[in-house]
């Protein structure tokens, strides 16, 4: 039932009992970014926890009652308190286990890396729009793409500090880091083409430790993102 590659939980399955004294459940999918934060955040804190896949076509009944909304990514303790929101879980478990911090202590540190997040805000939304996109609609969605990335470019210069590499990986170097991974699948890669820093940033990025453990294959995500607009119930474990 539990692991990253764990076959989804759909309809008719049994719901997972309490999460035992000492781990901490996620309910999560494969290829979620938005899950994919918070699983970063646990594996980079050395959090001990159990992932539960859920089949986002063919959801459980169990499940929509630990989430109204639906969605993944959701925690739960062993006293079954529920948390959704992939930046709310990321912010309550760098405060809850407060070893290792991933946001800055200074308030003003963490309020800038939160400003910087804030100008990566639209990048989720574009990268959705186009793979659910038309076609014909995909170079002016790229030109969108080319001038977020701009923004974040500037960022880089002015803020080095919010965009950490090495072993000083910060919040919201993960909280971002999920839709540069689907770059290459969705071939938008011409999009980072004229924004070097951001470019050498995201090489720093896939030499971490956390996130090389997370990277798939553009082959796979492809596959993946084929039977999702399908609404095939199959498409959350493509690939298992
Ligand atoms: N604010 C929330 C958003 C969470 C969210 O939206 N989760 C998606 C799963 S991930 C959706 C996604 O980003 C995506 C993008 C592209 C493709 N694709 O191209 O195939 C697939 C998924 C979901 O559960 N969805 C379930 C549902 O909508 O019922 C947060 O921050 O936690």
């Amino acid at each position: 039932m539990s692991g990253a590659s764990s076959r989804s939980l759909g309809k008719g399955s049994s719901p997972p009992g309490p999460v035992p004294e000492g781990l901490i459940r996620i309910y999560s999918m494969r290829f979620c970014p938005f899950a994919q934060r918070a699983l970063m955040v646990l594996k980079a804190k050395g959090i001990r926890h159990e992932i539960v896949n859920i089949n986002l076509k063919n959801k459980p009944e169990w499940f929509l009652k630990k989430n109204p909304t639906g969605l993944v990514p959701v925690l739960e303790d062993s006293k079954g308190r529920l948390i959704s929101e992939s930046v709310i879980i990321c912010e309550y478990l760098d405060e809850a286990y407060p070893d290792k911090k991933l946001f800055p202590d200074d308030p003003y540190e963490k309020a800038r890396q939160k400003m910087t997040l804030e100008s990566f805000s639209k990048v989720p939304l574009l990268v959705t729009r186009f793979v659910r996109g038309k076609k014909e609609d995909h170079p002016a969605l790229k030109e969108e793409l080319t001038k977020e990335f701009y923004k974040l470019e500037e960022a880089v210069t002015k803020y080095k500090k919010d965009f950490r590499v090495g072993d000083a990986v910060s919040m919201t170097d993960y909280l971002m880091w999920p839709w540069f991974q689907w770059l290459e699948a969705l071939e938008l890669k011409e999009c980072v083409a004229h924004t070097p820093k951001l470019k050498g940033w995201m090489a720093a990025m896939q030499k971490d430790p956390t996130v090389s453990s997370h990277l798939i294959d553009a082959k796979t995500y492809r596959g993946f993102v084929n039977l999702y607009l399908q609404d095939s119930p199959e498409a959350c474990d493509y690939g298992l």
